[in-house]
């Protein structure tokens, strides 16, 4: 018989009621206990939703209070130093993850190449199971009447994605030769851990080690055997060793030398279905099917899925008892539930949350089993669009502005009347509490239309005058009439749908809204050319028309996985093209196309990062390749890690570009050390993230570092990002450091923009 299983249901709730839990207890306004308690409710919700969707195996430690990689962490007793001030244990969680007022929080970051964000482990070598919550969580659920199975992060994942201090550095444990000794030594704790699980009556254990699929060293292949050996000593327990993302890499030597019951792969990746076929199984174990995909909330095919199961199970001859099926990976990608969305039933067929991909998991398990009528004629409904012809179309692109960037920057420059070191913003100012009062009033309908636009017009009005008052000299509109720089395009596109309470977790109580694109994507009015053109009514001064990048669209929306990614970019891409273009009509001279999620595509395996970043930066140069020689072209980026990339940004060949420096110290401008970088770049002088007003020495102090490397005709001064979460009190004083900080690199280096060009 096959069966099923699945992990990481949204901890976030229908309604929020995680991200309110937290944000409650965080503010003072419930005690611990009511926190505590209506942790458990959710919890306990959570074993309800896998209990009534059929699931075999129902897992437990999935839930956390705020991120599974700190629940380790704290378990394991890496806990710095700079944390000892604090007694009780909740506070001093939290203090890990987000800091108080004597110590900083733990760095968090990107997790795989997910939205989700992790806290990174800090490790000092020395590891103590404290408190072993994976069995206290077991026990909550026994007594609930549930025989659940442990799902936890495996040490090869815990230990790669963690940090070491070496001399004053922090580096990842990988680069240096304390990997194996924290692997072994943390394994030791894992196999304390499982030693505890088992005399208290647990019989399986899942370990998942996403990790496995990355395109770590050969040579850690026999560390990871070695800590896999410590971990299993004297355990009994049935062990799944689990992974997803990707395709596992070293398939043979993993399944050849760690010890494990079951094997978990992400099916969605053709490698591990080939990988499973031409390598097979050792004798007696298990093979634990991830189909059911959750980086995607569209119906999964049940007919391919039954037909590739089959074709496994003949190849491999496993009896059904061998087939677990389940989710593909975590299901915390996915919103919780379709039940409060109101979709146009013709597209709800489509899709599925959380919630109903467990229902269609359970459904595929019937089918296999015998145990379903289910009609797959519906399958064949709705097959995409036929996509061969516009694949054929993109290889075929080479797209190109008509003029070098040296001639076209430099009369860019006379025309738009454009001084040394130009100052300008990155496009968002303060969203304040009046600004999402009246957009909600709108949305329910409280105030008229005519009243709303009236009101973001004074807006617009308001902030063109300050800018001028304070001396910018690219101006920008503010960015008022939009909520979220994707859902923003996303509600004024074709074939996309934006969800009312579609919440996935980007980190803590943190949680985004993606839309889904669910049909071919299509421009049918333009986008943003009003309050565009109205504010650069305003002033004399250039003003930047604003707009989201194809990439950027593409990564923080959920697509069909039927179709390839590269042409729902270039969907998006065209209809970007043609509000470039009536942007330019417009007597727009500056067109910025904001690109902050462009890394966040990277592929896991270093095979498909070419392809994936060539495509990226083609794709840009495709949106603006017909602007006029004198329509400057500006992308933004907020990240620091540029080593890998910098060259595809090149590119792109933006006559300007804005990205981070300040958050990450200047960290960045090393990148240009390596890589001559010879368009217009604004390396941010001013940490946005933070309330703090930045000095005008600060400002100084990054721009003359940059000179190193970025040829002062070149530079300009900007923020790291736009201004929407902060407050006025800050923008202001901040903003007149930095033309302060622009005046007085003039005086030093010259008014006019000249040299090299
Ligand atoms: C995350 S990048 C944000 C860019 C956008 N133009 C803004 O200023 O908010
Ligand atoms: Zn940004």
């Amino acid at each position: 018989m096959f069966r099923t299983t699945a992990s990481y249901f949204p901890r976030i709730g229908l309604k929020r009621e995680y991200k309110q839990n937290l944000e409650s207890y965080w503010e003072k306004k419930i005690s611990k206990e009511e926190f505590v308690s209506n942790m458990q409710e959710i919890q306990k919700h959570r074993l309800d939703v896998y209990s009534k969707s059929g699931l075999d195996y129902i897992v437990c430690n999935d839930f956390t209070y705020y991120d599974f990689m700190l629940d380790l962490s704290f378990m394991f007793g890496c806990i710095p130093e700079r944390f000892s001030h604090i007694q009780d244990e909740l506070d001093l969680y939290f203090a890990m993850a987000r800091g108080d007022s004597k110590a900083q929080a733990q760095e968090m970051t990107k997790w795989f190449d997910t939205n989700y964000h992790y806290i990174v482990p800090e490790f000092d070598g020395h590891f103590e199971l404290k408190n072993n919550t994976v069995l206290k969580n077991w026990l909550e659920d026994k007594k609930l009447g549930y025989d659940t199975t442990p799902v936890i992060i495996g040490p090869f994942t815990f230990i790669s994605l963690g940090k070491i201090n070496d001399n004053n550095k922090w580096l990842k444990p990988s680069q240096t030769k304390e990997f194996r000794s924290l692997l072994l030594n943390v394994a030791k704790q894992y196999n304390t851990l499982l030693i505890q699980l088992q005399e208290n009556g647990v019989r399986r254990i899942c370990f998942d080690e996403p990790a496995f699929v990355l395109d770590y060293d050969k040579s850690f292949l026999k560390d990871i055997f070695d800590a896999y050996e410590i971990v299993k000593k004297n355990i009994f327990l049935d062990i799944t060793l689990n992974s997803y993302y990707e395709s596992l890499s070293y398939f043979n030597e993993i399944i050849e030398n760690i010890n494990f019951d079951t094997l978990g792969l992400d099916f969605t990746f053709r490698e591990n279905v080939e990988n499973v076929i031409k390598f097979g199984l050792p004798k007696d174990k298990k093979l634990q099917i991830g189909l059911i995909g959750t980086r995607h909330p569209f119906k999964d095919n049940l007919n391919e899925a039954k037909q590739l199961i089959g074709l496994v199970q003949k190849k491999l001859s496993l009896s059904s008892d061998q087939m677990i099926l389940s989710t593909a990976g975590p299901l915390m990608h996915l919103p919780v539930s379709l039940e409060l969305e109101n979709f146009d039933p013709k597209i709800s067929n489509k899709l599925l949350f959380s919630k109903e991909k467990l229902q269609h998991l359970n459904l595929l398990k019937n089918i296999l089993n015998g145990r379903s009528d289910y009609d797959f004629s519906d399958e064949q409904l709705e097959k995409d669009e036929n996509y061969e012809e516009t694949l054929l179309t993109i290889k075929k692109l080479n797209p190109k502005r008509a003029h070098p960037f040296k001639l076209r920057y430099i009369e860019q420059v006379k025309s738009l009347n454009l001084p040394k070191f130009p100052t300008t913003t990155i496009g968002s100012f303060p969203q304040t509490k009046e600004l999402r009062q009246k957009r909600s009033q709108f949305i329910s309908g409280k105030i008229s239309e005519s009243e709303y636009n009236q009101y973001i017009n004074d807006q617009i009005k308001y902030i063109v005058k300050l800018q001028e008052d304070l001396g910018i000299d690219v101006l920008v509109h503010g960015e008022f009439e939009r909520s979220d720089m994707v859902e923003f395009f996303a509600q004024k596109l074709e074939g996309f749908l934006c969800t009312k309470h579609g919440w996935v977790i980007s980190y803590g109580s943190r949680a985004i809204r993606p839309p889904i694109i669910y049909g071919k994507v299509k421009r049918t009015k333009p986008m943003t050319i009003k309050e565009i053109v109205y504010a650069q009514s305003l002033t004399k001064k250039p003003l930047k028309g604003m707009l989201t990048g194809p990439i950027t669209i593409l990564n923080w929306s959920f697509t069909r996985p039927n179709v390839p990614k590269e042409v729902i970019a270039y969907e998006i891409a065209l209809a970007l093209k043609e509000e470039v273009m009536d942007l330019q009509k417009a007597n727009i001279k500056i067109i910025q196309i904001d690109e902050p999620a462009f890394r966040e595509g990277l592929p896991l395996k270093e095979s498909k990062k070419k392809d994936y970043l060539e495509f990226a930066s083609k794709i840009f140069r495709f949106v603006v390749e017909d602007v006029d020689k004198l329509t400057q072209i500006h992308t933004h980026m907020c990240y620091s890690e540029f080593d890998e990339i910098v060259n595809y940004i090149y590119e792109m060949d933006a006559d300007c570009i804005s990205i981070e420096a300040s958050r990450s110290k200047g960290d960045i401008i090393s990148s240009f050390e390596k890589f001559k970088y010879d368009h217009a770049i604004g390396l941010g002088v001013w940490d946005i993230h933070s309330p703090r007003v930045p000095s005008v020495e600060e400002m100084l102090e990054i721009a003359e570092r940059s000179f190193m490397y970025i040829d002062k005709n070149l530079f300009w001064i900007n923020p790291d990002c736009g201004l929407k979460t902060r407050k006025y009190e800050e923008v202001i004083p901040s903003l007149k450091n930095m033309i302060e900080a622009a005046k007085i690199l003039r005086k030093k280096y010259g008014e006019k923009i000249e040299g090299v060009l």
